[in-house]
């Protein structure tokens, strides 16, 4: 497939193991492809009939699916895991189109994703509970059962990869789930869903409905809905949280950051840069963790400085589809001018530009619509500008210089944030004890955004709370039941 060809022909819901067109409506979308600006598909957004319709059908699936003992959901999942291996290229580029992310990127993020499968496969035929002696022979044991339909309402950024970090776990453990993607990438869960069935789910277990904000209050608030599992926002965040209040409802919630990065100047200055590269350039900047205040030790700042520079100006921008290319197009237009908009007030703030922050129009004719721009790095930048402060969502990285460790701890930590951090050096006591000190969910040590799905993921402060990835996610996807034991007589107080 190239540019510019791909239009959705197909009805974008899920249910019952098909593709159905939704029986009400609240509003319509439209999804583009980033690289040219043209729509892809027209939809309609799901009312409160079909969010109705979408449960019931989960629940029935349920009932199926938490019977079945750890293996046979572990067979299943892993048969998921190979066919998406399999259809790698095909699901890659679907993503590249709706999304705008390269190729090369798609293709890790699939991989990301049937690993997800394959990591939960193997934990689902491990779920196990305790065995606990009581006196006089009696006991007790516990039973981690499922928690039954969970809701998941995914971002734009990471599609398919979403759908696979929430529903994995959550099939794993017996649950059943109806996802609602984000209204700008309505199109890759919809390849999940028919694989899941195709794997041997029961009809109904995993659905996909489609709409915005209106679609994912219906599904919040419904009462046969048991868990949310959010990935967006802050605003959108605490809105899903007192929806989630009112009916007692546990919620994972994966939020924004504004992550620190910090460089001593005994670092590997060769793998420093790759490294603030990676935390700020991966699909176009638009990625939750990013280390986008990035701390240069003043001894080094020029130097790290002028490196950044020459190898961001290198990064080749144009058709997400070519092999080559390693930054694709914003999400869409709104997004594109928010991100210069956040450029623009830098400058005034007295930030310096030293490449890029502008639009890219690429030469290819069919791409002149598409919302590219070039990665950006500001310097000059102090800790109460907007663009050091506020999350921008884009290929932009602040420099900011330091003197201290205890000087640039407090300033790394001193955001509302607290989704990663990272830091470069050679010594192995600052490293650790450095990242014993940050305040972040996640904190790498010589690299950045690296994700194996091994690793919990998830947020301190406003970033969020659960964690995704990881055995400890289970525990977010099942509840604990006690079993009491008498093996004697009662001794009744009355
Ligand atoms: N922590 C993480 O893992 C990630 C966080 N994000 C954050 O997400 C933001 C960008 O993503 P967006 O999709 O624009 O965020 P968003 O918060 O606008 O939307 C996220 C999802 O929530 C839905 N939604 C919106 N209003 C809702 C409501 N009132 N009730 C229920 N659902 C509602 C949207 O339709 C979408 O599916 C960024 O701030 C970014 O930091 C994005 C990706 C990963």
């Amino acid at each position: 497939m190239r540019t510019g060809t791909f239009v959705v022909s197909q009805p974008l819901n899920y249910r019952g193991g098909a593709r159905v067109d939704p029986v009400d409506s609240s509003g319509t979308e439209k999804a583009f492809e980033p690289a040219t600006g043209r729509v892809i598909a027209t939809f309609t957004c799901s009312g409160e009939k079909e969010v109705n319709l979408a449960v019931q059908e989960a629940k029935a699936a349920f009932k199926i699916w938490s019977q079945k003992s750890g293996m046979e959901r572990c067979r299943v999942l892993l048969e998921a895991a190979r066919i998406i291996r399999e259809r790698r290229d095909d699901i890659a580029t679907m993503e590249t189109i709706n999304n705008g992310k390269s190729i090369f990127e798609a293709r890790l993020d699939i991989d990301v994703s049937w690993q997800c499968l394959e990591y939960y496969a193997g934990l689902a035929g491990s779920m196990a509970g305790e065995h606990i002696q009581l006196p006089g022979g009696s006991f007790g044991y516990t039973r981690r059962e499922p928690l039954g339909v969970c809701v998941g309402i995914g971002a734009w950024n990471y599609p398919f990869q979403i759908a696979c970090w929430k529903s994995a776990p959550a099939l794993a453990c017996g649950n059943a789930m109806v996802f609602k993607p984000s209204p700008f990438t309505p199109v890759s869960a919809l390849l999940l869903a028919g694989i899941y069935t195709e794997a041997g789910v029961p009809p109904g277990l995993f659905n996909v409905v489609q709409g915005g904000a209106a679609t994912g209050q219906f599904l919040c608030q419904h009462h046969d809905v048991a868990k949310v599992s959010f990935t967006g926002s802050v605003p959108t965040g605490t809105k899903i949280i007192e929806m989630s209040a009112k009916g007692i409802k546990p919620v994972t919630l994966e939020l924004g950051g504004k992550s620190p990065l910090i460089i001593f100047s005994d670092c590997d200055m060769e793998n420093a840069v790759k490294g603030a590269l990676m935390a700020n350039f991966l699909t176009q900047g638009e990625v939750c963790c990013n280390g986008t205040r990035v701390f240069v030790q003043k001894e080094i700042l020029d130097k790290f400085t002028e490196e950044v520079v020459k190898q961001t100006q290198r990064i080749k921008i144009g058709d997400p589809l070519l092999e080559d290319t390693r930054m694709g197009p914003l999400i869409n237009r709104p997004h594109l001018e928010r991100v210069l908009g956040f450029i623009k007030v830098a400058k005034e703030q007295g930030a310096k530009v030293l490449c890029g922050g502008d639009l890219y129009v690429p030469e290819d004719p069919k791409l002149k619509d598409g919302y590219y721009m070039r990665p950006c790095i500001l310097t000059n930048c102090r800790d109460d500008m907007t663009c050091v402060k506020e999350e921008i969502f884009g290929p932009v990285m602040s420099i900011l210089s330091f003197d201290t460790e205890a000087e640039v701890l407090e300033r790394a930590n001193d955001t509302t944030f607290g989704l990663a951090a990272g830091v470069f050096t050679r010594d192995i006591q600052r490293a650790h004890r450095v990242a014993a000190e940050l305040q972040a969910g996640t904190c790498f040590i010589n690299n950045y955004n690296v994700s194996p799905v091994e690793l919990p993921f998830g947020g301190y402060k406003k970033s969020g709370f659960g964690r995704e990835n990881g055995r400890v996610t289970i525990e977010y996807y099942s509840q604990l039941k006690t079993v009491c034991v008498e093996m004697g007589d009662v001794e009744s107080a009355f």
